[in-house]
């Protein structure tokens, strides 16, 4: 059985090409991967009307913090067969945005913090309920919000494709949504986290993380996230 990451952060944040530089170093060690991202836009129709609504289509829909979240946890839920298969077939499942990323905005456009209503319903709702499968370790790329967002404006001049979303053009939503991330880390929500800083290039980045998420698998050699034992959760109940 392979081992399951979720790289979790603000938009921006970096965990894209996280995601991509980790799965080129442990392919370059024979591991085999298979990466996945959320919300599937173009693959699943919750994730579209999402998508949709986050740039002002659909109506009031997007102002239901609710109805959001409901979209995005199905979204996963489609792909929970998927992903199982991926962690039954591969060394190592990579995954950009997670059920965290439901937890982290859903809370922070409430105003909640993560011991709040909000991300108990979410793990009610994904976990127990729909039966999105857990993963090993979380790491959340942790950049302050103004470099994120600074991220966001540059990547949207370059590719027009990118033209910031509802969440993305608000910054006092993103800044709740930091302090919320950093709530779960705390608590250990869901599965264990690594945190990995802004402060390095994104090949140091890759190494840290691999070194932290290693570290919290309890795998032989530094590094190797792809293979040994894996901690399942000390998942706190919400
Ligand atoms: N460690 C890094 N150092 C410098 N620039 C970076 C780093 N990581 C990512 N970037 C740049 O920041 C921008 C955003 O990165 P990326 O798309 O990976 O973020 P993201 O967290 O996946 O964003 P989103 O959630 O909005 O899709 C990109 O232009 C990328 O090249
Ligand atoms: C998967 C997921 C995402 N969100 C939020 C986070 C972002 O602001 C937007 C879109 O995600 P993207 O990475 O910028 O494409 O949606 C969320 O609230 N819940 C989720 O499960």
């Amino acid at each position: 059985m392979g081992v399951m990451v979720a790289v979790e952060g603000l938009d921006g944040a970096g965990k894209a090409t996280l995601v991509a530089a980790l799965a080129d170093a442990a392919a370059r060690r024979g591991a085999s991967v298979s990466t996945h991202a959320f919300p599937r836009y173009d693959a699943d129709v919750h994730a579209g009307l999402a998508g949709e609504a986050l740039h002002g289509a659909h109506g009031d829909l997007r102002s239901s913090v609710h109805a959001m979240a409901v979209l995005f946890a199905l979204d996963r839920a489609g792909a929970a067969a998927e992903i199982r298969e991926a962690r039954n077939t591969h060394d190592l499942v990579l995954v950009d945005r997670y059920v965290a990323s439901n937890a982290a905005y859903g809370a922070a456009r409430e105003e909640q913090d993560a011991d709040g209503e909000f991300v108990a319903w979410v793990h009610a709702l994904e976990i127990d309920r729909l039966g999105v499968p857990t993963p090993d370790v979380q790491v959340l790329v942790r950049v302050p919000g103004e470099l994120a967002a600074r991220r966001v404006r540059e990547r949207a001049a370059s590719d027009p494709s990118r033209t910031p979303d509802g969440y993305e053009s608000d910054a006092a939503l993103q800044a709740r949504c930091a302090q919320v991330y950093d709530e779960l880390v705390a608590r250990t929500w869901l599965a264990p986290w690594s945190v990995v800083g802004a402060d390095e290039g994104p090949a140091a980045l890759t190494r840290t993380a691999e070194s932290l998420v290693a570290e919290r698998l309890g795998t032989g050699s530094p590094g190797d996230i792809s293979s040994g034992s894996s901690v399942r959760s000390d998942t706190i109940e919400t």
